[in-house]
């Protein structure tokens, strides 16, 4: 059976977070030194870094069967390779921009000059609104080429908004695009039954991830007579598990809960008479 060939970012803002979440999903990802392509053979996986600009193309050519790339990356790409699974880090939005009090709305870009490093995307976005304008690629710091003279506006990656801010620009309008890291699928997997199976592991694997980050096991001791009540506030994914307790009259209950609502999940447990209130993490696992 060939081994699933998986392309990850070398470097840029997506590289240590997507190494860290395949270590967690159980993926021997390390790189001793600066080699290319490092062999996972007990997951039979064999990884390949490069470029995340470049990773869409070699997923959506067929060389390389996933990859983890920015979706922002992906739609400029145009290939034809898939999202088949958000992964909840590198987020970003994709925004125009430009000095205040100069361009205000979309509209307004209309005969203008757009920098960007992201022209495929752009181009889209305007032809769907039906603007026209003219886009000046450039490959990095396009904040700059307002103030060069080079473009009237720039369509750019914003995360913290410092980088705008310090260049003296504001973004105008809705967001082109929310981005995220994504994992994507190339055309050929779905012909390659070995490799079908090899991404369903990985999917749910990354998927336990996830969910281990996202949530937290909330156990704890509840009246009989209080349980109904303390369920509708712990659901649980599917459904939250009983045990009898030596105290008569009293249950376990574990779940498990948002971790960002479990502070107030456990004021409001308090309140309906539960006790012994445990929070623990999760490290992974497969729902
Ligand atoms: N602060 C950020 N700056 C740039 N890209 C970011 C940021 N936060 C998230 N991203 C996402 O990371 C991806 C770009 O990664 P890439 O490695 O090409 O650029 P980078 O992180 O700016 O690295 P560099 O420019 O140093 O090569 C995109 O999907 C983008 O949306
Ligand atoms: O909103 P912020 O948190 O400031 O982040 C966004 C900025 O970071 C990136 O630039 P980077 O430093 O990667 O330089 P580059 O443009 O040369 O890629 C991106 O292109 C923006 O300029
Ligand atoms: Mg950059």
């Amino acid at each position: 059976m060939a081994p699933l060939r998986f392309a990850l970012p070398n470097k840029g803002s997506l590289s240590a977070p997507a190494a860290q979440m395949l270590a967690e999903a159980g993926y021997r990802v390390h790189r001793s030194g600066r080699e290319l392509i490092v062999a996972d053979p007990s997951n039979d996986v064999q990884f390949f870094f490069l470029r995340p600009r470049d990773i869409a193309v070699y997923v959506g050519e067929g060389s390389l069967d996933v990859g983890i790339t920015g979706r922002d990356l992906l739609l400029d790409s145009t290939v034809s390779a898939k999202e088949i699974l958000p992964l909840g880090f590198g987020r970003a939005s994709f925004y125009f921009a430009s000095r205040p009090g100069g361009i205000s709305d979309q509209a307004g870009l209309s005969g203008k000059r757009i920098a960007t490093s992201y022209p495929n995307l752009v181009q889209h976005h305007l032809s769907e609104q039906g603007i026209e304008a003219k886009l000046v690629r450039l490959d990095g710091a396009v904040e700059t080429a307002v103030e060069l003279g080079v473009a009237d506006a720039i369509a750019d990656v914003v995360e913290t908004g410092v980088t705008l801010k310090t260049s003296g620009l504001e973004t105008f309008g809705k967001p082109i695009l929310k981005s995220e890291a994504v994992l994507i699928q190339g055309d050929t997997v779905e012909g390659t039954p070995s490799a079908v199976r090899s991404v369903e592991i990985l999917h749910r694997r990354l998927q336990g991830v996830l969910i281990a980050r996202r949530y937290v096991i909330l156990d704890f001791d509840c009246p009989a007579s209080a349980q109904e009540e303390a369920f509708e506030l712990v659901p649980g994914i599917e459904s939250p598990t009983v045990s009898p307790l030596a105290r008569e009259g009293w249950v376990a209950v574990r779940s498990l809960v948002p971790r960002d609502d479990a502070p107030f999940i456990m004021d409001e447990l308090w309140r309906v008479g539960a006790r012994a209130i445990l929070v623990s993490s999760l490290d992974t696992c497969r729902i």
